[in-house]
């Protein structure tokens, strides 16, 4: 027996091809990467780096891309010929190098974080990159995840390898019971609230405890998704028997004797007991209560129950500066309760909260009632699956029903890259990650919720939760 390891040391050294002695800070190892997946936005300039060079795709097999960000979610054409481009780029590009695209219309096509692990390419102890921050929402498979950027899509486009620092470890220990209106997405918004956007900033950030032990595949990788918004390299979650159900029968998920080597395989990756993390933060789940942004970063956070806070609450200068400034763009007064807070529109959907049990949470509050009066509510499935899914079980129904549009799958309004964006200054509950100023496109304001608070907050026509509604 070796020392006592964390899952993330294993999966990292069990994919270190080499440790060059050349390194600049001589921290860096070649990591062997098993998974690429690409979109529209971030892989154009890697395909014309290899052109360049005369370099080819090194294993295609192992690299797969969609289209998400540009597509528009109606049935119109894509007007925006920067988009366009990007796309047709794309579509040349995987034709040159023999490399595997779902384009809109196929039943595969989605967000990209979204039908990666639907198709079971993801799975415990892998490495996967893709051009895109959020890729750390795969680490719910206990894969180490993450995103990269242009020149290292380039590099592993041409070698299926990364040079890479060794990162240090940090765990956030969630103890307590879950209450039964706290959902992922409060959890991560939380805890981003507690340690700051970059609190977590250079580490592996592992979940545990047993205050999520309740939590799905699609609830682990909303906590995932929003990693890299406290600053983490990659976020993730031991493999256990959850994530084995989940992957059983996908159609890239290994069977019959594959699958029995693979689950001896992955039930070794746990982190063992006595391993020691760089970094652990602990929060205790069960005084916990929904979460909404007020500011224009995540840890700009309280409680939807809670009020809008005073820049001098603030013990540190820089955040106090941050709030005063995010309070005037965000058109908000101190001591405003938040339950006070009018909104133009609500969007369900994104890498965060697109997935099916997102919106089956949405759709249950919308049942039976109505948008309120003048405000505007998209629903976006985060994949062709998921909706799918979604129309099999009747969501779509219960959405048009209640006064929202149901969307084809895409990014949607999340990134202001296609059509979806916000108008002007529309105050904008959703269900995605990213607040910062003009996220939205135009000076929208921008307030992160889980779908429940979301879909709530679109009836009550102000920021509310299920509890609030009559
Ligand atoms: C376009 C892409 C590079 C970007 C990211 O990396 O996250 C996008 O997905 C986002 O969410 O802002
Ligand atoms: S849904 Fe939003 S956060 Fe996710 S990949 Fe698309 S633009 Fe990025």
């Amino acid at each position: 027996m070796g020392r006592p390891r964390t899952l993330a040391e294993k999966i990292w050294e069990h994919h270190v091809v080499a440790r060059p002695a050349d390194s600049p800070a001589g921290t860096d190892d070649l990591l062997y990467i098993d998974l690429h997946l690409m979109h529209e936005v971030t892989s154009p300039q890697a395909f014309d780096g290899l052109r360049l060079t005369g370099r080819t795709v090194r294993r295609p097999d192992r690299t797969l891309a969609v289209e998400d960000h540009n597509v528009p979610t109606d049935t119109g054409e894509l007007q925006d010929p920067v988009g366009r481009l990007q796309l047709e780029t794309l579509r040349r590009n995987c034709a040159e190098h023999g490399i595997e695209l779902y384009r809109m219309g196929h039943a595969r096509q989605g967000i990209v974080h979204v039908i990666a692990p639907q198709l079971g390419l993801v799975q415990p102890g892998m490495t996967a990159v893709c051009g895109d921050s959020h890729t750390s929402t795969l680490g719910a498979f206990g894969a180490l995840a993450f995103g990269i950027g242009t020149s290292d899509v380039e590099h592993v486009l041409a070698t299926q390898t990364l040079s890479l620092p060794r990162p240090r470890t940090m765990a956030a220990e969630f103890t307590g019971s879950l209450p039964d209106d706290v959902t992922p997405k409060d959890l991560i918004l939380a805890l981003i609230a507690r340690i700051g956007p970059g609190g977590a900033q250079g580490h592996l950030l592992e979940y545990r405890g047993a205050g999520l032990r309740t939590l799905s595949m699609e609830g682990r990788m909303t906590m995932c998704n929003m990693s890299i918004e406290a600053g983490a390299r990659a976020g993730m979650f031991a493999p256990d028997e959850v994530t084995f159900a989940y992957l059983s029968g996908l159609p890239h998920a290994p069977s019959g004797r594959a699958w029995q080597d693979a689950l001896a395989h992955w039930r070794s990756l746990p982190t063992d007991q006595g391993a020691v993390y760089d970094r652990t933060v602990t929060i205790d789940v069960s005084s916990l209560s929904p979460q909404v942004s007020w500011g224009t970063n995540p840890g700009q956070t309280v409680s939807v129950s809670g009020t809008v806070p005073s820049p001098e609450e603030f013990e540190d200068a820089g955040e106090r500066a941050a709030a005063a400034r995010a309070l005037e763009y965000m058109g908000l007064t101190p001591g405003t309760a938040l339950r006070d807070v009018a909104v133009d529109a609500v969007f369900v959907g994104s890498c965060t909260n697109g997935r099916l049990e997102d919106l089956r949470a949405a759709a249950d509050v919308l049942h039976g009632r109505r948008l309120a009066d003048g405000t505007r509510m998209l629903v976006v499935p985060g994949s062709a699956e998921v909706r799918l899914r979604a129309e099999e079980e009747g969501l779509d129904q219960v959405f048009k029903a209640a006064g929202a549009e149901w969307r084809l799958p895409g990014c949607s309004m999340c990134p202001g890259l296609n059509p979806d964006r916000a108008r002007g200054q529309e105050r904008v509950a959703t269900t995605s990650n990213r607040n910062f100023e003009g996220r939205l496109g135009g000076r929208s304001r921008v307030h992160l919720v889980s779908p429940a608070v979301a879909a709530a907050t679109a009836v009550a026509g102000r920021l509310a939760t299920p509890k609030d509604l009559t």
